[in-house]
């Protein structure tokens, strides 16, 4: 539109046409100015907020398909956790999409605009320069290609140097890092996983600098072509001074709106590319499979069963359970003890059906766990994991991730907090059960209070886990992983009888390598490199004079020794 307005205000200035016409024709190119430009920033407000939009719509769904993996062995996959992270930043990236859509759209218009000019003037010129076009479709798809090849062929550096930036920044990891000055070693080596990076990205880079390069060279060739069959046609009165304005910027505008479409093409291409990795996780099927026909679970009520079970964490790791039989009666409290490694946190896993046995059944009154619903099952279930989480939020949240229909029910959260022993300490706390268990953040919504949340100490935050399992009371198995490792002898004794009696009556799975807190569980059970080598109550084991036994005295003479 505006080489046309100009053609004719050009052609009107050099056939001497009435003033008045020439300045209708500026104002209107005027006009038209003015319309691009409001047409532009509306755009780009437009395809800004679409862009968020997607963006913010995509990030939900991909962590939506995350928490259908209802095992863990996906998160443990490498190649998996590549594809996880290319899917984050094809999600990050969806604005790019819609950019492209866009920009293409608008350059489309352009194209169809200026060829439109072109073909006016000289019909041949137009094919030669669409046709320059092509090659620059093909070479820019094949880089688009490539450089998501790049980027996929790169994800296992970037993880690494991504692990090395987070450790280098976190604050669990800096007590150590400064103490060992292990800070040189570590930077070190996210320097090297960044240079692996940037070499294949530079190699990509040149890549595209010279297929750029040879195309920029061709365009330039067919404008200047153009140019010299445009001045001698009007040397030869063809063309107009005016025609020859339009024709020099026809060409140039349908080498730039061809340009600006195929770059346009290869972004959405790319984008398309990476989203490939976001629907393969997205569509993933379960990680472990869902019975079509789900069993319904009833309350425990006889009890539960491992049988022959044999369990290793993939075919390239060693058993780690080997034919395991257990019976956890309905309404008993069975320990499990062994030393390091022997298997007590992977059996807890399994009964939590976090993995499935690769041989073997595990079953609650009969029914095999695999043959019920997972949300079901882990109703029923409560646990503290050995390695639990602090989460970097309130105390009430901390406690109320348990169970979060307690977030409305203070008093659940705070009858969980006194069992677990760290009521008193939560409600001296400056903001009681509202304070932020972290100083990462502000306390309120204000950075400028100023104020920062409080950090507990090992042995309480091992009570608010304690807590957080707690407050799913009423459940039928409650497994306890280790929860009283980092407590002084004295709280450990009061949080167990406080559990012991809060528990009575119901099932429960107690882990503890201080065999003394074990030992008035009805049934004590020794696992020796995945197997059980021993089970019954304190007195027979000691009775019989094996392992449990010589263990448990050479702990109670250690603790002797150090009161006496
Ligand atoms: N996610 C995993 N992937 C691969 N191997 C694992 C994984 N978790 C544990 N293991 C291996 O399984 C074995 C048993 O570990 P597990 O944590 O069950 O032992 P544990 O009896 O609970 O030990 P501890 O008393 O030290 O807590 C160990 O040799 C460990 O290396």
């Amino acid at each position: 539109m505006t080489a046309w307005l100009t053609k004719l205000v050009l052609d009107g200035l050099t056939s001497a046409a009435p003033a008045g016409t020439v300045l209708w024709l500026v104002a209107a190119l005027a006009v038209t100015g003015v319309l691009a430009g409001a047409a532009g920033s509306s755009g780009e407000y437009l395809r800004a907020e679409l862009g968020r939009r997607a963006g913010r719509r995509a990030m939900d769904r991909l962590f939506a398909a995350t928490e259908r993996f209802t095992g863990l062995g996906r998160f443990e996959d490498p190649r998996f956790l590549d594809r996880l992270r290319l899917a984050q930043q094809g999600v990050d990236s969806s604005p790019d999409f819609v950019t492209g859509v866009f920009g293409l759209g608008r350059a489309s218009l352009t194209l169809i605009g200026f060829v439109g000019s072109l073909l006016v003037l000289s019909p041949v010129m137009t094919g030669v320069v669409l046709a320059a076009a092509v090659p620059m479709l093909v070479m820019e798809t094949r880089l688009s290609r490539r450089r998501a090849a790049v980027a996929w062929q790169v994800g296992p550096a970037e993880r690494r140097e991504l692990f090395y930036r987070t450790l280098l920044t976190s604050v669990d990891a800096a007590k150590e890092i400064r103490l060992f000055g292990s800070g040189g070693f570590l930077r070190q080596r996210m320097t090297a996983e960044r240079s692996a990076v940037d070499a294949a990205r530079r190699h990509m880079d040149l890549r595209t600098l010279r297929v750029e390069g040879a195309l920029a060279a061709l365009a330039a060739l067919v404008a200047g072509g153009g140019l010299v069959w445009a001045v001698l046609a009007a040397t030869r009165g063809v063309l107009t001074v005016g025609d020859v304005s339009m024709f020099v910027a026809a060409v140039v505008g349908v080498q730039g709106a061809s340009r600006a479409m195929v770059s346009e093409l290869a972004t959405t291409h790319h984008s398309v590319l990476m989203f490939d990795h976001y629907r393969a996780v997205v569509q993933a099927g379960p990680d472990l499979p869902e019975p079509a026909r789900p069993r319904p679970l009833p309350a425990l009520r006889r009890g539960l069963r491992l049988d022959d079970v044999w369990f290793r964490y993939s075919d390239e790791h060693p058993w780690i359970l080997r034919g395991v039989d257990l019976f956890v009666p309905y309404g008993s409290t069975v320990a499990l003890v062994g030393l390091n490694g022997a298997g007590k946190s992977t059996l807890v896993k399994l009964l939590c059906r976090l993995y499935d046995p690769q041989r073997g059944s595990i079953t609650w009154d009969g029914v095999d766990l695999r043959e019920v619903s997972q949300a079901r099952l882990r109703d029923r279930i409560s646990v503290v994991f050995q390695d639990h989480m602090n989460y970097d939020l309130t105390a009430a949240e901390n406690i109320a991730l348990g169970d979060i229909g307690t977030l409305e029910d203070p008093s659940r959260i705070r009858a969980a907090a006194g069992r677990a022993g760290i009521h008193d300490t939560l409600t001296t706390l400056p903001r009681g059960y509202d304070t932020l268990l972290t100083r990462m953040f502000f306390e309120g919504a204000e950075p400028d209070s100023g104020a920062s949340g409080v950090v507990l100490s090992g042995g309480q935050w091992q009570r608010l886990a304690l807590a957080r399992a707690l407050v799913r009371d009423r459940r039928d198995l409650m497994i306890l992983d280790e929860p009283s490792s980092g407590l002084d002898p004295m709280a450990e004794h009061e949080v167990h009888e406080r559990v012991r009696d809060h528990r009575a009556g119901a099932t429960s799975l107690l882990i503890s390598h201080r065999l003394n807190t074990v030992r008035r569980a009805d049934l004590i059970v020794v696992l020796e490199d995945g197997r059980i080598v021993e089970q019954g109550d304190h007195d027979t084991l000691m009775a019989s004079g094996g392992g449990y036994a010589a263990l448990f005295r050479l702990q109670s003479e250690g603790y002797r020794e150090a009161v006496g």
